[in-house]
């Protein structure tokens, strides 16, 4: 064979190669500029693409993972792992239905000119590691050891009736503190509502159980990592036509796990949230958002999304430069966070957008809420270098409704708002009436 022949030959394996990878391959310039990709990738991405274009990784993932160009960016060595298996959601799914579809993207640099992506399909793997970590969650709930632990007999309204002495060790509570108070006195004020507290009852009569992680507060404020576990009990009474089943109550078992939380779980917890402005990013707002659509399907109930867009702001990146778009950007998510309940569930969502999910929420309030905030940011002054600068945001409000199947839809209807607002001068909030289609 000669050395043309031989170059062809290797070039052939090298296009087979790429043809038949069991992953999506994109080589591409520093600032993201494609120039080469399999038909995986191109399968992957094309769903993202707004305009049909494929040309630069960074712009066609930028509503879905707006950190990446940042990370890209910051990498400074010739060669190197810039990200590796960052988890990113291209869809929320519909609960019970449809599985979000979930990305894994690795960048390397390969030299100063070319960094390669390797996108994989994640979605199955996902759905499984969720699985187990629910089953993991639930025997680390039951069986490991006992010390550590709140033991409560709650009525079927959700007060406290009975309790075991691990409620003063682990709470800082002395019983006639706690006799006939709800289990939001475990929460910090605002962090749980009656409504959430029915629905955990009512999820534990229909599963058997309920559990969640999240955060406790002890009597001196000081909080506390921890798993709670509600399940019914229940006795059998005498009734006229024979005995029934009936619930009585129900057990509620809180235990501190914050040592538990070990490496793997603060790394998850690191990955939920947005690098720039440290509150949530998208993957952690649809989970959030997809267990209170679950919620919703079992107990109706209030629920408003709000999408919150800085007005204008490329023109703020091109006036003032990119860090200080950065600095608006996080100046906006202290004020929603801070303009916003606990419970609230609040994200970045994409580049320049944010979120905020808000249960027991009606149309009405979440037109006044969203009012708030749009005047609480146009109030804002942002401070860059010797000068301070205003920004305004148009928000997109939408209400849970029947016709909803999933959070997808739900966003489609704050996005259609927000598209009004923008539409009729920026700086407002508007709600879309929703279309035939989900009416
Ligand atoms: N500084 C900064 N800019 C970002 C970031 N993510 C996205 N952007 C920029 O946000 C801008 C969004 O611009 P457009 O989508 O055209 O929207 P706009 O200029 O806000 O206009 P309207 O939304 O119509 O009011 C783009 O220029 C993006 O490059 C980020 O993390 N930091």
């Amino acid at each position: 064979m000669n050395h043309a022949n031989g170059i062809e030959a290797e070039y052939e394996a090298l296009l087979q190669f790429l043809y038949l990878a069991p992953v999506g391959l994109v080589q591409m310039t520093p600032d993201g500029g494609v120039t080469i990709m399999n038909p995986l990738a191109a399968q992957l991405l094309m769903p993202l693409s707004r305009d049909g274009g494929l040309d630069n990784l960074f712009r066609v993932l930028e509503p879905v993972a707006p950190e990446l160009r940042n990370l890209a960016e910051s990498f400074t060595a010739d060669s190197g792992t810039i990200c590796d298996s960052l988890r990113v959601q291209l869809t929320a799914g519909i609960p019970g239905r449809v599985d979000p579809r979930m990305l894994s993207v690795s960048l390397l640099r390969l030299d100063a000119a070319r960094t390669m992506a390797v996108l994989t399909d994640i979605t199955v793997a996902v759905k499984r590691e969720r699985q187990l970590r629910q089953s993991e969650a639930w025997f680390n709930a039951v069986l490991n050891d006992v010390t550590d632990y709140a033991l409560m007999a709650l009525d079927t309204a959700g007060r406290i009736e009975i309790w075991n002495p691990g409620i003063a060790r682990l709470t800082g509570y002395d019983a006639a503190r706690v006799t006939g108070q709800s289990l939001a006195l475990f929460h910090a004020p605002g962090a749980i509502t009656p409504e959430r507290i029915a629905d955990r009852l009512h999820e534990a009569d229909c599963n058997g159980w309920s559990l969640d992680e999240g955060w406790c507060v002890r009597a001196d404020g000081s909080r506390f990592w921890a798993s709670t576990m509600i399940a019914p009990l229940t006795g059998i009474d005498d009734e006229p036509n024979g005995q029934t089943e009936e619930a009585r109550g129900y057990a509620l078992i809180i235990r501190d796990i914050s040592d538990r939380r070990d490496n793997a779980e603060r790394l998850l917890r690191e990955s939920e949230c947005d690098h720039l402005t440290g509150i949530a990013n998208r993957r952690k707002f649809f989970q959030v958002a997809e267990l209170e659509l679950q919620r919703w399907n079992r107990a109706p109930r209030p629920l408003a999304l709000l999408v919150i867009d800085a007005d204008h702001f490329k023109r703020i990146n091109d006036t003032w430069g990119h860090a200080a778009g950065d600095a608006v950007l996080r100046n906006l998510a202290r004020t929603l966070t801070s303009s916003l309940r606990d419970i609230d569930a609040v994200a970045r969502i994409g580049g320049e957008e944010f979120a905020a999910l808000l249960p027991s929420t009606d149309l009405a309030d979440a037109m006044n809420l969203a009012q708030r905030l749009c005047d609480a940011v146009a109030a804002q002054r942002v401070d860059i270098g010797d000068s301070s600068i205003g920004y305004t945001v148009s928000i997109g409000v939408a209400v849970m409704h029947k016709g909803i199947a999933g959070l997808d839809l739900l966003l489609r209807e704050a996005d259609a708002g927000l598209y009004s607002a923008k539409r009729a001068g920026r700086n407002r909030i508007a709600h879309a009436a929703p279309t035939l289609e989900n009416a």
